[in-house]
């Protein structure tokens, strides 16, 4: 497993999870540094003091045009490859006068925010604008008005995506992975990619905590001037203004999630909600949710799912940490759609907690499921981790033979999850026609240590729940 904060993306080898802690780029951590991705050599360090020549060269190359590939100092105070995914005039500045906001290439889309000029290394700039991109903005069908808008301002994006959005019926409700997506022709595919490729909301407020989202979520068009929300952290509905939210907090009765406790131990509780029975409380948990999660994209009802809300409690009531959710009747036997554990609680187990949490239920269900498809980076890597516990604790404890298949009945994993985690770990042969686990143990405790820690424990005995039934 990846070390803390800089592992690699294991989905597409490149990208890390973690961003460093900000620091003083004054001071004396400013190193040179590798990777470049196409740069000319000497971008990789402090941008040069300015010549007439680079002045120049500046004037010729801004404004920057979307897509350029330039150097960017990131909030570790080294410069990293960036592309230009969008560009809006800063108020009150002279022509040329941008901010930029880019996505780091090395890096997962949820570092993605709005630079400065400043921050640019202008002499690393690659002039060849990426076609790809340029190509998406003209192919799509704007009118002559959404061109205008953002052409001119850069900053209507927002509303159109809402629009797109709807028109495509990612909007209000639930949503479907990108496993989902051949269910939209490639066009309106590439219309959804290039209206939600700017973050719409900065910030939320939720509880105790103001979290910095990750990614474009699709609120109502009258939510997307505003770059902060904030949520009741109950009924999770959002408002614009921290008045509005003080004033519905002296009305609202919640003091936790809607729907039935079905897990307490200690200050933790697991709440079931219908997604059927409490509508608003579900479209509000996919809207708050969707800021944290990427490739869920596509619209599928609430009705058809339940969340799996849990929670910390206290006096003051019972505070959301993280939630999954599950189809009702799911055909390719997933046991859970989403999972999110909010940025303030991370990496402290819950992740795993909830994991374990979805096979526990599988197992009431006496079925064996399997995370919805694709997985985030983060998803795969707490699945991975996971497994691995899961699997080799139970390959150190046994005594003689066992098969892929019991291995599966006893822990609900897919066996093709089971499969793919011991040939990762090369556990397995295929030998004489069959997969064969090899299990010596020094390599069972190598891979175990390497795994990390188990997380929060799940007592099973304080799980009350039966399994779904459609009512009447
Ligand atoms: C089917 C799907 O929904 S896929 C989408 C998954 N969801 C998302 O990507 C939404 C955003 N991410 C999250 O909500 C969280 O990162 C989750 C739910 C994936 C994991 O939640 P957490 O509460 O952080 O998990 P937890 O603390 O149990 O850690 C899980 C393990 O994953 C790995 N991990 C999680 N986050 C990181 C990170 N930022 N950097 C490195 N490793 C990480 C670690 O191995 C960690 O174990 P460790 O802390 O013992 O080393």
């Amino acid at each position: 497993m990846g070390s803390i904060g800089t592992p690699p993306n294991p989905e597409n080898g490149s990208a890390s999870t973690s961003p460093p802690p900000a620091s003083n780029c004054d001071g004396d951590e400013r190193k040179p540094q590798q990777a470049t991705i196409g740069m000319p050599p000497n971008a990789e360090t402090t941008p040069p003091t300015e010549t007439e020549a680079s002045k120049k060269r500046k004037a010729s190359i801004l404004p920057l045009e979307v897509g350029t590939r330039v150097m960017c100092r990131w909030r570790d105070c080294k410069y990293h490859p960036v592309k230009v995914i969008e560009r809006r005039r800063m108020h009150f500045g002279g022509p040329n006068d941008y901010e930029y906001y880019v996505h780091y290439t090395e890096f997962n889309r949820r570092l993605d925010e709005w630079v400065k000029l400043e921050q640019l290394d202008l002499n690393s700039v690659e002039t060849v604008v990426d076609e790809k991109v340029e190509d998406k903005v003209t192919s799509l069908k704007m009118t002559r008005h959404q061109k205008r808008k953002i052409d001119e301002t850069h900053v209507e994006v927002p509303l159109d995506a809402y629009e797109i959005c709807r028109n495509i019926g990612l909007v209000l409700g639930y949503w479907r992975s990108d496993a989902g997506h051949e269910e939209l022709d490639a066009a309106s595919l590439r219309e959804h990619e290039e209206f939600t490729k700017v973050k719409n909301i900065a910030t939320i407020e939720l509880g105790r905590y103001e979290i910095e989202t990750w990614y474009f979520s699709p609120f109502p068009p009258e939510y997307n001037d505003s770059l902060k929300l904030y949520f009741c952290e109950f009924c999770l509905n959002f408002m614009k203004r921290k008045e509005q939210l003080q004033r519905h907090m002296k009305k609202c009765d919640l003091k936790h999630p809607p729907g039935d406790e079905i897990y307490r131990s200690g200050t933790l509780s697991m709440f079931e909600v219908d997604g059927k029975k409490n509508k608003v409380y579900g479209q509000n948990l996919c809207y708050l949710a969707k800021l944290f999660l990427d490739h869920k994209t596509l619209y599928y009802d609430v009705d058809l799912f339940l969340f799996y809300i849990l929670c910390e409690c206290d006096d003051r009531g019972c505070h959301m940490v993280g939630y999954f959710s599950k189809e009702k009747h799911s055909e390719e036997s997933y046991n859970l759609a989403c999972i999110l554990t909010l940025p303030p609680y991370q990496r402290k187990g819950y992740g795993k907690f909830l994991i374990a949490f979805s096979y526990e239920l599988s197992k009431k269900e006496g079925k064996v499921g399997t995370p919805e498809r694709p997985l985030s980076d983060l998803g795969l890597l707490s699945y991975r981790g996971y497994w691995t516990r899961v699997l080799l604790d139970i390959l150190k404890k046994h005594k003689g033979n066992i098969s892929i298949k019991e291995l599966s009945d006893m822990t609900a994993i897919k066996a093709e999850d089971i499969l793919t985690t011991l040939q990762s770990l090369e556990l397995i042969q295929y030998r004489k026609g069959q997969h064969v686990i090899c299990a010596d143990p020094k390599v069972l405790d190598r891979h175990l240590k390497a795994a990390g820690r188990g997380g929060l424990e799940v007592d099973v005995s304080k799980l009350i729940w039966t399994p779904y039934k459609e009512q009447g």
